[in-house]
């Protein structure tokens, strides 16, 4: 089954609609420049409103020790995804003393950036494939923006993985078939204005993970 995640949750309708969609993953981004940043208290709200249901991934950009400290204080979470400029030392430092599986962003815009991978194999879980941000772009991730699926088609990624980057409900089957994704990552392809989710376009974006594996 294909993974989902949703990413940068910031509010109960859209919490809601992840879990009620059935995805396997809710993003909460842990970055104060981000229209969809939550604080750690605002994120253990939300994570209590449901019972179980989707894996809850803390999104953080080169973060210090206190701030996941912090953050794992106030709920738990069940993966650490690192949006920065984190090293592969970093990861192992950070999957090591949180004791979490990483799964680390890394931006694509040709096939050096996928051979680049096996630096980072040894200390990460999981690969978030994602569009390098645009120059005009003050994130690091969640900017709408695609990369050419084609270049992992047919490639061995050595670790588990999702697809990021510009998808949305009417594009995400396509995303999958070309580029032969078994996971893909969702922001602003299911909101309705930059950092506001749309939880019928988080359901159709489910439902259409979903048919194509039909
Ligand atoms: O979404 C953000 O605001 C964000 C901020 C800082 C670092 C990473 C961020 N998002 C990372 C994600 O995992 C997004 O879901 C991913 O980049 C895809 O985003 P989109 O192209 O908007 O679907």
């Amino acid at each position: 089954m294909t993974l989902v995640k949703i990413c940068g949750i910031n509010d109960a309708a859209g919490f809601d609609a992840v879990a009620e969609a059935g995805a396997d993953m809710v993003g909460l981004v842990f970055y104060p420049p981000s229209p969809r940043a939550v604080t750690a208290a605002e994120a253990a709200a939300l994570s209590a409103r449901v019972q179980g249901g989707p894996m809850r991934v803390g999104l953080f950009v080169d973060p210090t020790d206190a701030e996941l400290e912090a953050v794992l204080a106030a709920l738990p979470l069940g993966m650490i995804q690192l949006h920065g400029a984190e090293s592969p030392a970093r990861c192992a430092a950070i999957r090591a003393r949180f004791g979490l599986p990483v799964m680390k962003a890394v931006g694509v815009g040709d096939p050096r950036d996928l051979e680049g991978l096996a630096f980072y194999t040894p200390t990460v879980d999981r690969f978030l494939l994602d569009a390098k941000p645009p120059p005009d772009s003050d994130l690091p991730g969640g900017n709408a923006t695609a990369f050419d699926w084609s270049l992992t088609a047919g490639r061995t990624i050595p670790r588990p993985w999702l697809l990021a980057g510009g998808l949305t409900p009417e594009t995400v089957a396509e995303a999958i078939r070309q580029s032969g994704a078994p996971g893909v990552d969702v922001s602003s392809g299911v909101e309705r204005s930059r950092g506001v989710k749309d939880p019928a376009r988080i359901a159709a974006f489910v439902a259409a993970v979903r048919g194509a594996e039909a």
